[in-house]
C-alpha cells in the first residue's frame, strides 16, 4: 500500500473483480483492473458523502448483518438514483463491500478514510434533538424515524434524542425553554406545521439569547445558528419540497448527515406592534384564505378536503378589495414580469419609506394575494407558486392576481400544475419585494367590523343567529371561547364562516390570510423579509442532470 500526505492507494477486491483502488484529496474512487491489467470502469465517491466505514461485511438494510472479517472493509456513501417522484432524482445508501490483501491494509484504509472524512466534513452533526409528530400525514412519522433514520444516523455515529410529541406546540416549547447546549441540530418528523414549530422555536430562543425584540417589526433579527432538518411524514411537506426538490425521508437523512447546509429567508407577519408569525413559505389573501377557512369546516374530509374547498371557493368567484404597499427589491422586476401590467401604470404611486428600496402602493380588488419567500412547489404543483423565487435572496415575491372572470382566474390555478406561465396573463402582476404591508382602503370593512360585532352581540344572545349553519353547530364552544380570549379568538374562529361560500348567506368583503396553513387572527397585517435567517440542513434542489 502506498501513502503519503494526499493519496492512498492498493489493490483491493470486489467479489473476484480486482480493483485499484484510491484516496486522493477529496475522493475516494476504484477502478476495475482486468486479467490484462487494463483499466476498467472507475467509480468515485466524493469523501464529504461517505456515511461511514465499518470493518468486515455489513448491511444496513433492510435489517442490519455483521460479518466480522479480517480482511474485509464496507464502504456506505450517497448515491444517487436515476429516478424518483420530486424534481430532482432521490439519493439512497449506497454499500461497497472491498476485500483487503491483509489485514493490515485493510486496517490501514479504515483509518485513512476515516481521517479524510473528519478532515473534509467538519460540519458533520454529532448530537441530534429529534421531534416527531405520531399524528402528522398518515400517522407513520415514528415508524418512518425508527426504521429509515435511526440506522443511518447510528452507522454515521449521530446520537439522537427523541422527543415523540403529545401535544401540538410542543416542540416549540421545548427549543425555547430546555437547554439545547450539545445539540448541532434539531430535526422534526412531520409535516409543515411541524417544521413552523421547529422555526418559532428557534428563531424565538436565538432573538431571546441576543436580547432582541421580536415584536418591533423594523428590527433587524439575530441569525440563528442551530441547524434545522425536515423529514418528511405531513400530509404536503411542501418546505422539505422545496428545498431539496422531492419528499424522501431517506433522501433527507443523507442531508442531514452529510451536513448540508442550506440558509434560508424567512418572513416574519406583523399586526401593529405584535409579532403574528414567521413564515418561509407562502401568506396569502382571498382564494387562498377562502380554501382555508372552508377547508378547516370540512377536516373530517381528510386531504380530499382542500380539492373539495378549493372547487367551493371558486364557485363563488368572490374578490376583495385592498391596498398593497410593498418595498421592492433592487432587482425589482420579476423575470417574468409581464410588461402589460407596468409597474408604474395608473394605480401605483411611489414613496419613499425607512426600508432600503422604493416602495409603490397598488389598489384594487383582487381575486388573491400572495407572497412567497420560496417557489412553495409540492409534488401537485412542482414549479411552485413563483417558479423563479430564490431560497436566501433576502427577498419574497409578490403576486396579485386582480379581478378577473372566471375562467381566466381557472386559467392561473391550472397553470400552477403545468409547464405554461402562469405570470403571463393581463391580470397577473408579480415584484420581488423586502416588505409588504396590506390595509382594506379606506372605508372598506368598516361597516362589517360594526356588523361583526352587533352580530356578536346577537348570538351571544343566540348562537342560531349566527350566519353560517356549520359554524352554529360549534357555536357553544366558540361563544365560550370568545369570552375566554376576548374578540381576536373569537374572530379567528367565527371568520372562516363568513367566506365560506354558497352556504353562507352573508357575503362579505373581507377574506382571512392563510399563513403556511393557518389562518391569521388580523386582516392589516405587515411582512418582511429577514435574509438566511435560518439554516436547513438542505442543499436547495440540485441539478438532476449532473451525475
Ligand atoms: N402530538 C400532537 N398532537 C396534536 N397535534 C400535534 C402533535 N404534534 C404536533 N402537532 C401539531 O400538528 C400539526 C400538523 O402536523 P404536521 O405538520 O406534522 O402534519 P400535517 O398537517 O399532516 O402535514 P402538513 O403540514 O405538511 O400538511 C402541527 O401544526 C403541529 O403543531
Amino acid at each position: 500500500m502506498e501513502t503519503d500526505s494526499v493519496r492512498v492507494e492498493s489493490s483491493l477486491w470486489i467479489g473476484n473483480k480486482r480493483y485499484r483502488a484510491f484516496l486522493s484529496g477529496w475522493y475516494f474512487s476504484w477502478t476495475e483492473i482486468d486479467e490484462r491489467n487494463r483499466e476498467k470502469k472507475t467509480i468515485s465517491v466524493p469523501v464529504s458523502e461517505v456515511i461511514g466505514v465499518k470493518e468486515g461485511r455489513v448491511e444496513i438494510q433492510p435489517q442490519k448483518k455483521v460479518e466480522d472479517t479480517d480482511l474485509d472493509f464496507t464502504l456506505f456513501y450517497v448515491k444517487r438514483n436515476s429516478k424518483g417522484k420530486g424534481i430532482r432524482v432521490p439519493w439512497s445508501l449506497g454499500r461497497t463491500q472491498f476485500c483487503c490483501p491483509s489485514r493490515g491494509v485493510r486496517d490501514q484504509w479504515i483509518t485513512q478514510l476515516r481521517t479524510a472524512l473528519k478532515t473534509h466534513s467538519p460540519s458533520r452533526p454529532h448530537r441530534l434533538l429529534v421531534f416527531i409528530n405520531p399524528f402528522g400525514g398518515k400517522k407513520r412519522g415514528k415508524q418512518i424515524f425508527h426504521s429509515l433514520v435511526a440506522p443511518l444516523f447510528e452507522l454515521a455515529g449521530i446520537s439522537s434524542h427523541v422527543v415523540v410529541t403529545e401535544r401540538a406546540n410542543q416542540a416549540r416549547d421545548y427549543i425555547l425553554k430546555k437547554d439545547l447546549t450539545g445539540f448541532d441540530g434539531v430535526i422534526c418528523v412531520g409535516g409543515d406545521g411541524m417544521f413552523s414549530e421547529l422555526l418559532h422555536g428557534v428563531i424565538g430562543r436565538t432573538q431571546q439569547e441576543a436580547g432582541v425584540s421580536e415584536h418591533d417589526p423594523t428590527v433587524m433579527l439575530q441569525p440563528c445558528d442551530l441547524h434545522i432538518g425536515i423529514i418528511p411524514a405531513g400530509s404536503t411537506d411542501c418546505v422539505c419540497f422545496t428545498t431539496m426538490g422531492i419528499n424522501d425521508p431517506v433522501t433527507s437523512t443523507l442531508h442531514i448527515i452529510i451536513g448540508d447546509s442550506q440558509p434560508l429567508d424567512v418572513c416574519s407577519v406583523h399586526y401593529q406592534s405584535t409579532l403574528v408569525r414567521y413564515f418561509v413559505s407562502m401568506v396569502g389573501y382571498g382564494f387562498y384564505g377562502d380554501v382555508l377557512a372552508e377547508s378547516e369546516r370540512h377536516r373530517w374530509m381528510g386531504p380530499l378536503r382542500y380539492d373539495y374547498s378549493g372547487c367551493m371557493v371558486y364557485l363563488c368567484n368572490r374578490s376583495y378589495p385592498g391596498q398593497v404597499q410593498s418595498a421592492l427589491s433592487k432587482e425589482r422586476l420579476f423575470p417574468h414580469f409581464n410588461s402589460s401590467s407596468s409597474l408604474y401604470s395608473a394605480n401605483v404611486s411611489q414613496y419613499s419609506s425607512e426600508l432600503e428600496g422604493e416602495w409603490v402602493t397598488i389598489e384594487g380588488r383582487f381575486k388573491c394575494i400572495s407572497l412567497t419567500c420560496m417557489s412553495s412547489s409540492c409534488p401537485r404543483s412542482p414549479k411552485g407558486l413563483s417558479p423563479s423565487a430564490h431560497l436566501a435572496d433576502g427577498t419574497a415575491d409578490l403576486i396579485l392576481v386582480r379581478e378577473a372572470n372566471p375562467l381566466g382566474f381557472l386559467t392561473y390555478l391550472h397553470r400552477h400544475t403545468n409547464t405554461q406561465d402562469q405570470f403571463d396573463l393581463p391580470f397577473v402582476e408579480v415584484y420581488r419585494v423586502k416588505a409588504v404591508r396590506f390595509s382594506l382602503p379606506p372605508g372598506e370593512g368598516e361597516e362589517e367590523e360594526e356588523e361583526e360585532e352587533e352580530e356578536e352581540e346577537d348570538v351571544l344572545e343566540d348562537p342560531e343567529k349566527l350566519c353560517c349553519s356549520n359554524i352554529a353547530g360549534h357555536s357553544q364552544q366558540h361563544l365560550a371561547e370568545r369570552k375566554e380570549r376576548g374578540n381576536v379568538a373569537m374572530s379567528r374562529v367565527k371568520r372562516p364562516g363568513f367566506v365560506c361560500g354558497p352556504c353562507c348567506t352573508k357575503p362579505r368583503s373581507v377574506s382571512v390570510w392563510n399563513c403556511d396553513g393557518e389562518i391569521l387572527p388580523h386582516t392589516e397585517i405587515s411582512c418582511r423579509v429577514h435574509g438566511q435567517l435560518v439554516r436547513l440542513f438542505a442543499r436547495g434542489i440540485e441539478d438532476s442532470t449532473k451525475p
